[in-house]
């Protein structure tokens, strides 16, 4: 029995339409694309503007950057048709100011503290590891983590296996992968997006 709470999910990382497919169909809430240089999933902005384009209009796309100039993120942006900008650096609350547009939701990443969603005039808050897209999981399970007020996702090393007990131990609004469902490093797996998709929507069903 479900009692009712539902939980967002993001497949993170995604470069082929059947990947795309796969996670919508599935059920994905997002998808996010890697516009950052230098990871073994970032793929360029006609590429992302092919993949989003097959994403129905209720499901976020999401273009991911790290410590890129406004400039650049605000083209890619641009040229990618993204929905969705997800900013792994230290911006301050004056770069989401200045990218704020309408019908663009922004999405702050961090590996630190934060009492709440919003304070930088974001959308929505993702606490993450340390390492993005590493898969090293970090310690969300412990006294010391307060998870913050608002709408935010977990993510950092999440997959199938331990994503509902993520959820139910922090209470996460939702979740956000990219490692735990690929068969090798920057390659998806179908089962494993599927996977991680009923498990994680399904976290609050059954009780234990
Ligand atoms: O996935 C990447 O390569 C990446 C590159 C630059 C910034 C963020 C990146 N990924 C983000 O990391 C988490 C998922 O991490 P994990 O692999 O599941 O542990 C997610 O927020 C991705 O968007």
């Amino acid at each position: 029995m479900s009692d009712g709470k539902s939980v967002f999910v993001k497949i993170c990382g995604l470069k082929t339409p059947e990947d795309v497919d796969v996670a919508v169909e599935a059920g994905a809430h997002a998808v996010g694309f890697v516009l950052a240089p230098n990871s073994p999933r970032t793929i360029d902005a006609a590429r992302a503007r092919e993949l989003a384009a097959r994403v129905p209009d209720g499901v976020l796309t999401v273009g991911v950057f790290r410590k890129q100039p406004l400039e650049e993120v605000r083209r890619l942006t641009e040229e990618s048709g993204v929905r969705g900008v997800q900013l792994h650096g230290d911006e301050g609350p004056e770069y989401y100011e200045a990218l704020r547009a309408p019908g663009l939701t922004l999405l702050r990443a961090t590996a630190e503290h934060v009492a709440r969603c919003g304070e930088y005039g974001e959308d929505l808050l993702l606490i993450d590891a340390p390492d993005p897209g590493s898969g090293k999981p970090w310690n969300w399970g412990s006294a010391e983590f307060t998870a913050p007020e608002g709408r935010w996702l977990l993510a950092g090393g999440l997959g199938p296996g331990n994503v509902r007990e993520a959820v139910r131990a922090t209470g996460a609004w939702g979740v956000d992968v990219s490692s735990g469902v690929e068969r090798e490093r920057g390659v998806k797996s179908p089962e494993l997006i599927r996977a991680f998709i009923d498990a994680a929507t399904h976290s609050y069903d059954y009780s234990e």
